[in-house]
């Protein structure tokens, strides 16, 4: 993800440092048993039904978070007619995704009235609400907004790479998030919050760097309820 973008313009960007700094992390949130199971074609289809009622939950939850970036972008961007139509086509997709998540539910069998949210999708979802309060900065929360939704590009785009063995049943899924289009909206997204990180006070960058690595490890920890394993946070 990192590499090209810094070099064209010369310059080292944030992100870029962040996912140096913080490779191991990045590549354990992108790289999960989970996601691999997937790209190995040996995924639980049991893990996979668990992941969807609960990702369902979660991004019910999210939407709210991305309207409170909306909102701070229309309020606190210099370039808030770019920046609101970039968030605004991720409002889009999650509509789409929420659309999608009901659809793919009744393929499965997966009642999603009778989910309950397990205790790293609560935990995540009570992350989002502390994110959404006016205090915090719109740099922070773009970047958590960008993050959020990179992890799961990059991680499913994992998963469509030539020689994968991901089950023909999975590809649809694996193309909601790994798809180019989506690739180009988290580019978008990573470029406002690089251009914001710029001009930001050392304590701002401080936060979001913060929330960066938060987001990171509530994404393991998400994964981990699908894959039979414990919650870090
Ligand atoms: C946990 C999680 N993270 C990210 C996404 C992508 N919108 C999602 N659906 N779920």
């Amino acid at each position: 993800m990192e590499g090209k973008r810094g070099e064209e313009m010369g310059k080292t960007l944030m992100t870029e440092t962040w996912l140096r700094n913080h490779r191991l992390l990045y590549v354990g949130a992108t790289r999960h048993p989970f996601i691999r199971s997937i790209r190995d074609g040996n995924i639980d289809l049991s893990s996979f039904k668990t992941w969807l009622g609960q990702d369902y939950v979660f991004v019910r939850s999210f939407v709210p978070f991305v309207a409170s970036v909306l909102s701070k972008a229309c309020k606190g961007s210099d370039n808030s007619s770019n920046d609101v139509e970039v968030i605004l086509g991720g409002m889009a997709a999650l509509n789409d995704e929420i659309a999608w998540f009901k659809k793919e539910a009744s393929k499965w069998g997966v009642q999603l009235s009778d989910i309950v949210p397990q205790k790293a999708n609560q935990n995540y979802c009570r992350f989002l609400e502390s994110l959404m309060s006016p205090e915090v900065e719109y740099t922070v929360a773009i970047t958590a907004f960008w993050a959020i939704e990179a992890v799961y590009q990059e991680s499913f785009a994992h998963c469509l790479e030539d020689g994968t063995k991901t089950p023909p049943e999975l590809q649809e899924t694996c193309q909601r998030w790994g798809n180019e289009g989506f690739g180009q909206y988290c580019n978008a997204l990573r470029k406002i919050a690089d251009r914001q990180l710029e001009k930001a006070s050392d304590d701002v960058i401080t936060k979001a760097e913060v929330t960066f690595l938060r987001v990171l490890e509530h994404e393991v920890d998400f994964w981990n309820i699908s894959h039979g394993g414990t919650s870090t946070l």
